[in-house]
């Protein structure tokens, strides 16, 4: 009976068989390029109030010593101030404050110093240079300090993303998500998964191993089946979502249109707070798709200004037309645009019967591509006087030229960038790469195998390959991890 176990557990515990990448725990594999020492700047390029100089790698306290001499290493992890001098030359070069992290305890891990100078350009490249003429240093490569980070399990894979994204956030969303993810929010919900399925995997391997043996537990099988099907819902429903975080990543396609001389260059202009657009009376004033990244309501979105759509008309504002109307079908969200005070024109009903309708302005459809309808010039219409389009679909009034109506467009748009972003500060975890996508999809897939396998040991493999593809999004999952849990939720002959 205790072989049999042994059995189980060692099996379950092999893991899939393809080489796997450090675990968080740490692999014990040494960092890329460890030994070495690096050193970099850490903070912006150019002339600034403080720039931070940092080290990384087994000669770290060695540098911070030959730069700080006679001194000794201050305590660890307390800033103490320094005068730095160049090793060579003995020349003062700064007061600085530096800090001396000791590995494990460090950003990578590994021993750590940081300095933190006078931002002058000759400042830090006089202590750069001071660094490069340590024994045992040189000059880091991009990248690198995370990388060595994740190395030794200060970070998962998808914290690393996290942390590059917060980097790069440029709106409030953006960097929500970044730091959720930064957070582990996104590993921990993949970590969740993986555990579900080393669970199913250990109950199939308990029934290759033991088989009707008395001793396990009734329906050991039909477990293992429907942790499998919850898992497959929860995926699902996650892949579905999958577009929306790599919206909040790269900005959503938002593309205003309608028929010419609406306002639409005058809105793209007012959201943009800048004069990307021409504004003139004169119809058909935009010809080409004029493209503009911006930050609507805190989500990053690419801005597109459009051609008025109308017919009869010349061959250039023509090929504007057909543009726009390519531009459409890429659209995430249109912003479609009517001037309210001339709503029977037969470009207006036009507009509204060609691509209003038919996108179902504020129905819940299925389809993923949304559309807000914005009377804009409602400056013309009579004040006080009834709504000019009560047989409209849902629709904003909206007046450019005077800003009336504004802040609730904000407000409705927030709302649809949100639905298709994904808002970070409520929703679940948001799959920002597509890296993350085509794992959950090959897991989904490897559970479908895992569905019709004709035996038991193909199921079993199924199970390892889908286990293998939600370890690969975090870029971990160690064998530890799997006994640990085989231990404490798995139990034969009870
Ligand atoms: N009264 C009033 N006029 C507006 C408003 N918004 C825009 N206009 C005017 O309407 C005219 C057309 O504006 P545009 O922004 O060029 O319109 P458009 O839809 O981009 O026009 P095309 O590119 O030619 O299709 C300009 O004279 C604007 O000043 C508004 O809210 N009220
Ligand atoms: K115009
Ligand atoms: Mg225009």
């Amino acid at each position: 009976m205790w072989r049999g176990l042994w059995t189980l557990v060692a099996r379950a515990a092999r893991g899939p068989r393809s080489p796997r990448p450090c675990t968080r725990q740490g692999s014990g594999a040494p960092a890329p390029g460890s030994g070495a020492t690096i050193f970099a700047l850490s903070s912006g390029q150019g002339r600034c109030g403080i720039a931070v100089i940092r080290t990384s790698g087994p000669a770290s306290g060695q540098a911070l010593r030959s730069l700080t001499a006679p001194r000794d290493l201050p305590p660890a992890r307390k800033a103490c101030l320094r005068l730095l001098s160049d090793p060579r030359s003995e020349e003062p070069l700064d007061h600085a404050l530096v800090l001396w992290f000791p590995g494990p305890q460090s950003f990578t891990g590994e021993d750590c110093a940081e300095f933190y100078v006078h931002g002058g350009p000759a400042v830090v490249s006089g202590v750069l240079q001071a660094l490069g003429s340590v024994p045992g240093l040189r000059p880091a490569e991009a990248g690198e300090f995370t990388r060595r980070a994740f190395a030794h399990g200060k970070l998962s894979l998808t914290e690393v993303e996290g942390l590059a994204d917060l980097i790069h956030a440029e709106t409030e969303a953006q960097r929500r998500q970044a730091l959720r993810q930064l957070d582990g929010e996104l590993s921990h919900l993949c970590r969740g998964w993986a555990e579900t399925l080393t669970k199913a995997l250990a109950h199939v391997e308990a029934y290759i191993d033991f088989g009707e043996d008395d001793n396990l537990e009734e329906g050991v099988l039909d477990q293992a089946d429907s942790e499998v099907r919850e898992l497959e819902v929860a995926l699902g429903a996650h892949l579905r979502d999958a577009r929306r975080g790599q919206r909040l990543r790269s900005g959503a396609h938002v593309v205003v249109a309608g028929p010419p001389n609406a306002g639409k260059s005058s809105l793209v202009n007012l959201l943009s707070r800048k004069p990307v657009s021409i504004v003139s009376p004169e119809p058909g004033t935009t010809r080409d798709v004029l493209e503009t990244p911006v930050d609507l309501a805190g989500f990053p979105a690419l801005l597109s200004d459009t051609a008025g759509l109308r017919e009869g008309v010349g061959p250039v504002e023509q090929e504007g037309v057909r543009r726009a109307q390519k531009r459409l079908e890429q659209a995430d969200l249109i912003l479609a645009v009517l001037d309210a005070s001339d709503l029977a024109s037969a470009s207006s009903c036009n507009f509204l019967d060609t691509v209003v309708i038919p996108a179902g302005a504020g129905s819940p459809n299925g389809s993923s591509q949304r559309l807000l309808l914005v009377l804009n010039k409602s400056d013309l219409l009579p004040a006080g006087g009834p709504d000019p389009s009560p047989d409209l679909p849902p629709h904003l009034l909206l007046s450019c030229l005077t800003g009336k109506g504004l802040d609730g467009f904000l407000e409705a748009l927030r709302k649809e960038l949100a639905a298709l972003c994904g808002d970070p500060s409520t929703g679940p975890p948001l799959l920002t790469r597509a890296r993350h996508q085509h794992h959950l999809q090959g897991c989904l897939d490897a559970l479908g195998h895992y569905k019709q396998a004709k035996d038991l040991a193909l199921a079993a493999e199924a199970l390892r390959v889908a286990r293998g593809h939600l370890t690969r999004i975090t870029g971990g999952g160690g064998t530890e991890e799997i006994l640990d849990i085989i231990f404490r939720d798995f139990c034969v002959g009870k």
